[in-house]
């Protein structure tokens, strides 16, 4: 019974096939693309084992979504298409509003809980936007910031002034040229953030903290992270993964 998996965020979607809708299931393929290749899916994904069921989570509108599923349908398949809920698969959200917190941050949550059940944790996902989401020991989703990623931070930068636009840098200790000026202060921006998100969380729970990273980003930021962490490339699958895996099949067939 083949699970395919899509997570699509404001630049990309990645998707992924697994053998199983089971925690620990095999990805037997995986791919990404951009949102403005999504027309590609359907031929993509006719290459492959056919998947029995669909699960994922979109975060970049009504009209990409839309796209998708006419991909989708181009081959007989219909996504379940997840929300954040106020509790799932072990974990708890403590959004005001539950529903609003955006259905990737919710999925990585899901994955970050179910590879580390009894110890607090911290998702850093590097995405367009970068977010950090902070969970706690007892298994609830305490709260997260959200900040622009690097392309949305140099993006602004560009159209914000005259001298800006320059090939991308290197992360440095004392940048020496406007390339790499950026791209350290991309780079602190959200490493620095991270750190105090990460100081205030040890500071609530006792013990430590376990921080993932994930994100198409992310090798960008693991130099200038300066905290220990996990590289998780999959985190969002494994969280969809979990949902699955609990549901019954026939709910998946709804939209
Ligand atoms: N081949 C690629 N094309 C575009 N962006 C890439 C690629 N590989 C890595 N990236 C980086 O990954 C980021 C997108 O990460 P991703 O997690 O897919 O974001 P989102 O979920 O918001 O679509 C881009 O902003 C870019 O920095
Ligand atoms: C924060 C996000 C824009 C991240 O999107 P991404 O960078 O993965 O494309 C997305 O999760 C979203 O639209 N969230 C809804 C608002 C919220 O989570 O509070
Ligand atoms: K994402």
């Amino acid at each position: 019974m083949h699970l395919l998996v899509l997570d699509v965020g404001n630049t990309r979607l990645k998707w992924g096939l697994y053998a199983r809708a089971q925690r620990n299931a095999e990805l037997l393929a995986g791919g990404a693309m951009l949102l403005e290749e999504v027309d590609q899916l359907s031929r993509v994904l006719a290459a492959q084992p056919r998947a029995e069921r669909v699960i994922g989570c979109a975060v970049a509108g009504a009209v990409v979504t839309a796209r998708v599923c006419a991909e989708l349908d181009a081959l007989g398949l219909r996504c379940n298409w997840i929300s954040a809920q106020a509790a799932q698969c072990g974990l708890r959200n403590s959004y005001a509003v539950p529903s609003l917190l955006g259905a990737d941050r919710w999925a990585a949550q899901l994955g970050a809980r179910q590879r580390v059940p009894d110890q607090a944790a911290m998702v850093i996902s590097v995405g367009t936007a970068v977010t950090v989401d902070c969970l706690s020991r007892e298994g609830v989703f305490i709260g997260g910031i959200i900040l622009p990623g690097f392309g949305l931070m140099l993006k602004a930068l560009e159209m914000g002034t005259a001298g800006l636009r320059v090939p991308e840098g290197d992360i440095a200790e004392f940048p020496t040229n406007t390339s790499d000026a950026l791209m350290t202060g991309g780079a602190l921006a959200i490493s620095g953030a991270a750190r105090q998100m990460h100081a205030r969380l040890q500071a609530r729970e006792a013990g430590e903290v376990v921080v993932l990273l994930t994100g198409g980003a992310a090798p960008k930021l693991r130099d200038a992270l300066g905290l220990p962490h996990q590289h998780v490339e999959h985190l969002v699958f494994e969280g969809l993964l979990c949902i699955a895996g609990n549901a019954q099949p026939q709910m998946d067939q709804s939209t």
